[in-house]
């Protein structure tokens, strides 16, 4: 471990450590100082409710600073906000603290990194959690470390994972009531997925939710999608199969959790979505649902015990990870009565809205983007399929707005064809099984879809030059704020889509925005890195506007 204090000339140390509670953890969302979950509050909203900002003056919107890290890689990054000061990371597990007001730097902590990190997408990292004066972050060689907020100085070190087998972490964590929750990515890996809890305290593992059940993934047999479509699975085959070989691969069969759970508090449950079966598009052996790869899932929040699941595509061959974090609000039902919801936005390019308690789907939205011969299967020469592998919708998280009552959705269209070939598990190595490929000459783009969340319709749509990924963030001023991979950083009016302001950050800006206030000023920050899936233009900057 290695702490740098280098800040522009002299050395500024943290006055005091913030020291935050889990009332204010609870609360977080509720309240304009501080941003203190990467997004935003348990219900993962991403939602500001301050209006200093707002649609009559976002035009005066200026840089206050533009912060320069030492990492010039893929920018993923959700920056949280306590007490004045900005936690973030950068690619490579660097994390960075400074004055969110001004910029200054206050320490540099850099991961020692182990010898081996698989990652499919990127080196990146989607930032820290905090709780009392400690950060946890998830790293590339899978383990989980806790971090003094004052100093930036190591306090206790856990692997989460054999990284050897392709375990690794690009993920945030997320922290309640004294538990680091954490999963994992690897499902171009062959990993058996997983959430840990870990104790704040002193990294102990609490429990472990293996996203593949040792017996039972087979499941239902579906035959079709959420929405109703026929997958083309050749069922009787894959019985045949499955009572032949047995289900014995469940310890290769991926289905890694890579973005943050939603906590619901008052029922004690997390709901967190679970990615795709390994390898990505060859099939055959692992006949089955595949259960619980591509869903939604409810698990108790004290001991990890299941709850409900949902499944979107039964026995994926397309790498269609469930992944855009779980968000909780309350809908309409299709009575018209109010209920508590969760929804998730899908690389298939839907919206799908589902009651909290049990799991049902209430609604799924109109399409978001082009849907084009689904459900091809993958073959030698390479299917034409729409959405391609990265969605529709891909990690980027929704932001909704209990104002608007939309959610803002950021997709992409990249028109790709879907190749299979007969491959062995390698032992931790890559493992797709086949290739997913973007079509050349063919026009990619991306669109800003605002869909209703008790109608499923699209309210208004926003389409964008390039392909969107990155988070998106709604604010009680009716502003929706999201960045392009050409630099763009662009404000929305959240009630009908018109562009209200852009400021180009020079590099892609594909992280996740977020809004905070200091001494009576609100800010809006957003870290312009690029993105490596997308090989959008790298940058190193955390850029924070403020009105005049
Ligand atoms: O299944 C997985 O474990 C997993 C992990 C990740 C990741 O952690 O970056 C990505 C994907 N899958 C994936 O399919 C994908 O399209 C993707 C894009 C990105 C990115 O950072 O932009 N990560 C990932
Ligand atoms: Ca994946």
């Amino acid at each position: 471990q290695e702490i740098q204090n280098k800040a522009g000339g002299g050395a500024t140390e943290i006055q005091k450590a913030p020291s935050i509670t889990q009332d204010q953890l609870n609360a977080a969302d509720r309240q304009g100082d501080n941003w203190l979950h990467t997004a935003g509050g348990y219900a993962q909203q991403r939602y500001y409710p301050g209006t200093q900002i707002n649609t009559g003056n976002v035009k005066k919107l200026r840089p206050a600073f533009m912060f320069q890290t030492e990492v010039k890689e893929s920018m993923e990054t959700a920056p949280i906000v306590a007490d004045g000061i900005m936690y973030f990371t950068t690619s490579y597990n660097h994390v960075y603290a400074i004055d969110a007001a001004t910029g200054q730097e206050f320490w540099h902590y850099k991961h020692k990194m182990g010898p081996i990190t698989t990652f499919c997408c990127g080196p990146n990292n989607k930032g820290v959690a905090i709780e009392g004066g400690k950060l946890f972050m998830g790293t590339l060689d899978a383990k989980l470390v806790a971090l003094d907020a004052k100093t930036g100085k190591l306090l206790w070190e856990t692997e989460i994972a054999d990284p050897e087998k392709g375990y690794s972490e690009t993920m945030a964590p997320t922290v309640v009531d004294g538990k680091v929750l954490i999963g994992t990515n690897g499902g171009e890996y062959g990993i058996r997925g997983f959430v840990k809890a870990f104790n704040s305290a002193d990294g102990k593992l609490l429990w472990t939710f293996y996203t593949i059940p040792e017996k039972g993934h087979e499941g239902v047999w579906a035959q079709n999608d959420a929405t109703g479509r026929n997958m083309k699975r050749d069922i009787a085959a894959e019985k045949a199969q499955f009572a032949s070989g047995g289900g014995n691969f469940y310890q290769t069969l991926g289905g890694g959790v890579w973005m943050n759970p939603a906590v619901d508090l008052k029922s004690r449950t997390i709901f967190f979505m679970v990615g795709n079966p390994s390898p990505d598009l060859y099939g055959a052996e692992r006949p089955g649902d595949n259960l619980y790869t591509d869903s939604m899932v409810a698990v108790d929040l004290d001991s990890g015990a299941y709850k409900w699941h949902y499944q979107y595509i039964a026995h994926d061959v397309w790498d269609l990870d469930a992944v855009s974090p779980a968000i909780l609000l309350d809908v309409k039902d299709e009575n018209g009565k109010m209920v508590p919801a969760v929804m998730h936005a899908g690389k298939t390019g839907h919206v799908y809205v589902h009651d909290r308690a049990t799991g049902k789907l209430i609604r799924f939205s109109e399409a978001m983007i082009p849907q084009e011969n689904m459900w091809s299967l993958p073959t030698a020469q390479g299917a034409r399929m729409l959405p391609g592998a990265n969605g529709g919708v891909e990690w980027s998280p929704m932001a909704y707005s209990p104002k608007t009552r939309l959610a803002y959705a950021l997709n992409l269209h990249q028109p790709m064809t879907y190749h299979v070939e007969t491959s062995k598990y390698p032992g931790g190595k890559l493992w797709l099984g086949g290739a997913f490929k973007v079509i050349e000459g063919e026009k990619q783009w991306g669109r800003l879809a605002a869909v209703n969340v008790d109608t499923g319709k699209i309210a208004w749509k926003f389409d964008t030059e390039q392909p969107l990924i990155g988070g998106a963030l709604a604010t009680a001023g009716d502003l929706v704020f999201y960045g392009e991979g050409n630099g763009l950083f662009r404000a929305l009016d959240a009630r009908n889509g018109k562009l209200l302001w852009q400021f180009n950050c020079g590099a892609g800006a594909n992280a996740q925005p977020v809004s905070y206030t200091v001494k009576g000023k609100q800010y809006v920050a957003m870290g312009c890195g690029g993105n490596t899936q997308l090989d959008f233009k790298r940058g190193n900057t955390m850029v924070a506007f403020t009105l005049d």
